[in-house]
């Protein structure tokens, strides 16, 4: 793509080979992320998403440690307890069915109070009210409107939030708070740290971890407080919105395919049975839940676009058609961006067979960080939350839909097909979901 009148030239390809060669990262590789792809990201500091080369890898290295088995056990446990706070306080334990006009009300609060609990170590629940005893905003809520706002603070110009209007003064405040609190919350866990004898804590959050790494780590590669800080926002902007949209298009799915939805149910009553509650133990058993999701995230890849471009004169190495071995060399000169279309990837013929349809068999026995599943990303700048964002789908799922049989609502005289054009249809905010999702809930009895 050549713009007509200024800009710079671009390049969109829809080839995961030719992702992998730009989009991987790594020492030897001729493309960076450009600085005005990130820009929006470091309103909170650099970060592991906005940074590239050296700088990328001394975010990662810290980053890296944080994100291990005991920070995805309290995701696991985390949204169980999510999900009965939900349940309990949505007053659906006392129906046994229920409608929900818009599922991304529920999907993405509980996305919130997992990032919100896991990710910076808070205390959230799911009523929370939003101002402190002390007549301040919360910090709950103020993480709320800073999630809810982030479009506009980072397209709308300084001078134009300054204005006195009610939502800028929110916005304003809500940034304030959570800014003042992080500073402290970053000294609190540094001075935790330096009093343990070997610097073991109790906490599995991230952000615990992410202090914990870091004062680990040589003074040479330490991140600096805002750098700290910066990560951990990374989290609820890269984190949030992915999982929650994702979720809601899976669930808009299951709901339209009774067929499928009890193909997964089957599979979570004959790993974790009706009494008890889901294991994290479990998780790998329940492939058929994950791949329910990953199936959803495939057709509306969340992180639809990834942006790259040339530092020097370079060439790729174009995949001839299918059925003919080799590749065609295609130079790029130095300052070309190069688009990696996510949308394009994933309906690829290429790599899938009929990919209009929604068929999550596609995913039955393929290994769980298998790079066959790309929606993450491939090589060594794939996406660092794809256990976090998985765990937590998986458990919120099998919990679920054992408790409650999903069906989509139709308007009066819509036909299934109708639904699925209007309602699982793409919708770009940040990152890229489905429309309004409407789905009623009913509760099973004992995997009916
Ligand atoms: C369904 C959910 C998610 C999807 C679809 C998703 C997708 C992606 C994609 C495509 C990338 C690569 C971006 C690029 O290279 O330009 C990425 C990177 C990243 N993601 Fe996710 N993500 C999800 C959930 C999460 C969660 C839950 C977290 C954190 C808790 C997270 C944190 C990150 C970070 C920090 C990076 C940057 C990694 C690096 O550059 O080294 N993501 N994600």
């Amino acid at each position: 793509m050549v713009p007509f009148i200024s800009g710079i030239p671009g390049i969109y390809t829809s080839n995961l080979d030719v992702a992998r060669q730009v989009a991987a990262g790594g020492h030897k590789t001729s493309f960076i992320k450009p600085e005005s792809a990130s820009q929006a990201l470091l309103l909170w500091g650099m970060n592991l998403v906005a940074a590239d080369g050296e700088m990328w890898r001394k975010h990662r290295r810290i980053m890296g440690p944080a994100f291990n088995n005991k920070l995805y056990q309290m995701v696991w446990s985390e949204t169980l307890d999510t999900y009965r706070e939900m349940v309990y306080a949505e007053g659906w334990d006392k129906t046994d069915a229920v409608e929900v006009p818009v599922i991304q009300t529920l999907t993405f609060k509980l996305a919130l109070l997992i990032i919100g609990r896991c990710g910076f170590g808070f205390s959230f629940n799911w009523e929370a009210p939003p101002t402190a005893p002390d007549g301040s905003m919360s910090i709950q809520e103020a993480l709320r409107i800073v999630a809810d706002s982030h479009m506009l603070a980072i397209a709308a110009p300084k001078w134009l939030l300054a204005l006195p209007f009610r939502r800028f003064k929110e916005v304003r405040e809500a940034h304030d708070q959570l800014m003042g609190f992080m500073q402290g919350q970053v000294a609190d866990r540094k001075a935790e740290m330096s009093s343990l004898d070997d610097s073991t804590t109790t906490k599995n959050d991230a952000f615990t971890m992410l202090v914990k790494a870091n004062e680990d780590e040589n003074s040479k590669l330490k991140l600096d407080d805002q750098e700290l800080i910066g990560n951990v926002f990374i989290m609820l902007f890269a984190g949030h919105e992915t999982t929650a949209h994702t979720l809601a298009a899976t669930l808009g799915f299951l709901g339209l395919y009774g067929d499928i939805q009890e193909e997964v149910l089957e599979q979570i009553i004959s790993v974790v049975g009706l009494e008890r509650d889901p294991a994290f133990e479990d998780y790998s058993n329940l492939d058929k839940v994950l791949a329910a999701f990953y199936e959803a995230l495939r057709m509306f890849p969340a992180g639809h676009v990834l942006i790259r471009e040339a530092t020097e004169d370079t060439v790729l190495q174009l995949p001839k058609p299918v059925g003919q071995e080799g590749t065609i060399p295609f130079p790029v000169p130095k300052g070309t961006q190069v688009m990696v279309d996510m949308v394009g990837v994933q309906y690829n013929e290429r790599y899938f067979d009929e990919p209009e349809e929604y068929r999550p068999s596609r995913w039955y026995g393929v290994a769980n960080e298998s790079e066959v599943f790309s929606a993450f990303s491939v090589g060594p700048r794939a996406c660092i939350g794809r256990k976090f964002a998985t765990t937590e789908a998986v458990a919120f799922l099998a919990m679920l839909l054992r408790d409650w049989k999903v069906e989509s609502v139709l308007k009066d005289g819509e036909t299934k097909k109708a639904w699925r054009e209007r309602v699982l249809d793409a919708h770009l905010v940040l990152t890229l979901g489905v429309a309004d999702v409407p789905l009623k809930f009913t509760r099973r009895t004992k995997g009916t």
